[in-house]
């Protein structure tokens, strides 16, 4: 379980986060929203602990926690394969066993002939699904996406975050997903937070398998991330030390 208590991180006088408490269990899935700069990579990071809080406590029971970020981040002189396989490998994985294993992922997320080809070649929807393929490899207990298909068309962003989340249900990985798009994020998740000036604000669904629920859930997101984008609103103002 990774669990923030009366957490609070500065960046020099800015106040990010606000004496957070945060709780996820294993295979538990959460949504992250807030508008831009509110705090949702952040929040992320310290659940991967590249950072640390100011104050408060955090405590991660992940064994395996990975974070996806927005861009692929491939090797661009190692092929496709090896791109998968090369972090296995690091991570003590024996040869044979890392070379199945990429060789499934990349089968699963729909790439079953790109394993030869450089990351140059490969468009930016499956340069992101090699991304994912990398990551499902190395079997993470926790995975944390920062806005993994944001750069991509709607369409492909959809397909690929059906795709994701059949993975994610297929290996039991708890998840924490940040998403500018509150319909889409439902789909994935059984709840959300919601970031604005330093809190977390829940948003439970009634009932996370009933669409009726998620859509209003969803759209009540909606409304309230329109409400802090508007310049102006309170919620956007964050508290200066
Ligand atoms: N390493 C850092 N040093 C100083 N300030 C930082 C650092 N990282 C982030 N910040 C600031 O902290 C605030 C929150 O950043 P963060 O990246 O968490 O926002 P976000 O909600 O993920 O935004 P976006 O949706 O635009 O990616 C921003 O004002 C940002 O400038």
């Amino acid at each position: 379980m990774l669990e923030l208590k009366q957490v609070s991180l500065k960046f020099g006088t800015s106040q990010i986060l606000n004496a957070i408490d945060f709780r996820l269990q294993p295979g538990e899935r959460v949504g992250v929203l807030g508008s831009s700069g509110a705090g949702k990579s952040t929040l992320l990071k310290l659940a991967a602990g590249l950072l640390k809080p100011s104050h408060g406590t955090y405590l991660n029971a992940y064994r395996h926690p990975l974070l996806v970020f927005q861009e692929p981040r491939l090797l661009p002189w190692r092929s496709i394969h090896d791109n998968i396989e090369i972090p296995l490998l690091a991570a003590g994985v024996p040869r044979k066993e890392a070379r199945l294993r990429a060789m499934h992922w990349l089968e699963r997320v729909d790439l079953p002939d790109a394993g030869k080809a450089w990351p140059a070649e490969l468009s930016g929807g499956m340069a992101q699904r090699a991304a994912l393929a990398r990551a499902f490899a190395l079997q993470p207990d926790l995975l944390l996406l920062d806005e993994p298909f944001s750069a991509l068309d709607p369409a492909l962003r959809v397909a690929l975050s059906r795709l994701c989340n059949e993975c994610v249900r297929d290996t039991g990985a708890a998840l924490l997903c940040i998403s500018h798009h509150p319909h889409e994020l439902v789909e994935m998740v059984d709840r959300c937070v919601l970031i604005a000036g330093g809190k977390l604000q829940a948003f439970d669904f009634e009932d996370a398998r009933n669409s009726q629920s998620r859509a209003a859930t969803a759209h009540l997101l909606h409304q309230t991330l329109l409400r802090q984008e508007t310049p102006g609103a309170d919620q956007t103002k964050r508290t200066v030390a």
